[in-house]
């Protein structure tokens, strides 16, 4: 019985690369590809499914997660959709170069400043800033990640940059193991398509004061490659 692929969406190109090249695949066709979007970020037309994983890059942010997540949703069925890339970790809960595993996908900064501290989008009455990760997809990665933190992935607009703002969300989200840009985009996308959503990230720096070039992308992605089998065990 032939069975849809799983989509595994990625910020940049070189998080997509990472995780092709250790599940030894070819790059996806060139971007624009099939596509007449006039945008910057396009998202190419995936090549037909003859492998199991279709691993593209669709942008930073929220935003653009959403929007190349649903353009390549729309475009062919999926049996699951996986944000992964490289993230931020909370100290003390995720150490760098290591990786964790998203139990709830969380939009931190959706929702209304107050007096009082912040509102999130369930208290303005919009709807839910939180979406908990497919249990099957979850327990398949924590099985081939036994290693790999679990707990909350927050996704942010603006990266952390001060310890004022670390310990605020810390604070604000004890069960935070790390914090990204797309996952929450991602997570929508799929959850409007009735697609099943888990992220999975590797942790190339700690969330806090700024400090660009401390970050050890090089451990990060060698992570997120040690990772990418356990893409081959999702049901
Ligand atoms: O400079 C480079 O060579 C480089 C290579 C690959 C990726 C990058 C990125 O900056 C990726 C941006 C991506 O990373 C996530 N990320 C990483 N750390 C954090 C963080 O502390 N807070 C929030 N997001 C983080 C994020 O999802 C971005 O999309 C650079």
């Amino acid at each position: 019985m032939s069975r849809h692929p799983i989509l595994v969406v990625t910020a940049v190109p070189a998080e997509a690369d990472a995780l092709r090249a250790a599940l030894d695949q070819e790059p996806g066709p060139a971007p624009g590809t099939g596509s007449d979007h006039p945008g910057s970020r396009r998202v190419a037309t995936p090549p037909e499914p003859t492998a199991s994983l279709v691993i593209e890059a669709v942008g930073v942010g929220p935003a653009a997660a959403a929007a190349g997540t649903a353009r390549l949703l729309a475009r062919r069925r999926y049996r699951a959709v996986i944000s992964a890339g490289i993230a931020g970790g909370f100290p003390g809960r995720a150490d760098v170069g290591g990786t964790v595993l998203a139990g709830r996908t969380i939009a931190a900064d959706l929702g209304a400043e107050s007096p009082d501290g912040f509102l999130p989008v369930e208290e303005l009455g919009f709807g839910s800033s939180i979406l908990a990760t497919d249990p099957a997809l979850l327990e398949a990665l924590r099985a081939a990640l036994p290693h790999a933190a679990v707990g909350d992935i927050l996704t942010l607009s603006t990266v952390t940059g001060t310890e004022e703002t670390a310990a605020r969300l810390a604070a604000r989200f004890p069960r935070a193991v790390a914090e990204a840009m797309e996952g929450y985009g991602v997570a929508v996308a799929a959850a409007d398509a009735g697609v099943p959503f888990a992220e999975l990230r590797s942790i190339s720096n700690p969330v806090g004061p700024r400090d660009r070039a401390t970050w050890r992308l090089a451990d990060a992605f060698a992570a997120l490659r040690a990772a990418a089998p356990a893409l081959h065990t999702l049901p």
